[in-house]
């Protein structure tokens, strides 16, 4: 397979290509507004509440992209991905335990509109068909817009309620960050060895995550 003409870092090339759109999961009203300290408080639960939720059916995408990768003739990056599933392991557990301290009853709560339109996106990577390469990618990116959002509310200057710096920490802390890197590593050296459809693919992909992304953020500040 040649690399498509692909240059070392693709990743970092659609993130300029689509700044505005990644701006736009990035910086969205409703995490500036944590950073601010102006957010409202039933909004922050509805988004706790979803996201529960969303990481569940998380579980069940890093589990397909584990099993493309054990499937790749050289599985190096197996590792990453399996401490990935871990992680989200203790994070179910930090979700219960959040839902206790906010007194949310999460067995209650139904997925809304937005929150299963990015599950429907999640399920269709368990599809032999969808090649590791542009599993690993939307992976990464669905990792990073987290990563960016919340690391972005614990910066200097911010004015982060106290009682929501750790949900902050979890996905914008330095560790998080290098765990982002990691995957964005592999992304690209998936990419540089994959043919070119799967390069758009992966492209196309990148972007319905930063949309599906926005719409998430939108769900959560105003209940659509
Ligand atoms: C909606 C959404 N996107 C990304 C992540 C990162 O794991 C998450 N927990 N939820």
């Amino acid at each position: 397979m040649d690399g498509g003409g692909v240059e070392a870092s693709t990743t970092a090339a659609w993130m300029e290509r689509h700044r505005q759109m990644y701006e736009r999961a990035t910086r969205h009203p409703f995490t500036v507004s944590i950073r601010d300290g102006t957010i409202d408080l039933s909004a922050f639960k509805r988004w706790l509440s979803q996201d529960y939720l969303f990481v569940r059916e998380f579980v069940a995408f890093v589990a397909s992209v584990l099993l493309k990768c054990c499937k790749q003739k050289d599985n190096l990056d197996m590792e990453i991905i399996l401490g990935g599933i871990a992680s989200l392991s203790d994070e179910l557990s930090w979700f219960k335990n959040e839902a206790v301290k906010w007194d949310i009853d999460l067995a209650s709560v139904p997925p809304l509109k937005s929150n299963l339109e990015y599950h429907r996106f999640l399920g269709s990577f368990t599809e032999p068909e969808i090649s590791y390469a542009v599993a690993v990618t939307t992976f990464w990116i669905i990792e990073t817009v987290y990563q960016d959002s919340f690391g972005f509310c614990i910066e200097e200057g911010n004015k982060t309620p106290p009682e929501l710096r750790g949900t902050c920490q979890r996905w914008g802390s330095a560790e998080f960050k290098q765990y982002c890197q990691s995957l964005q590593r592999i992304a690209d050296r998936s990419l540089a060895n994959a043919p070119a459809d799967a390069v758009k693919s992966a492209e196309e992909a990148f972007v319905r995550v930063l949309e599906l992304e926005i719409g998430f953020w939108e769900m959560s500040a105003s209940q659509s």
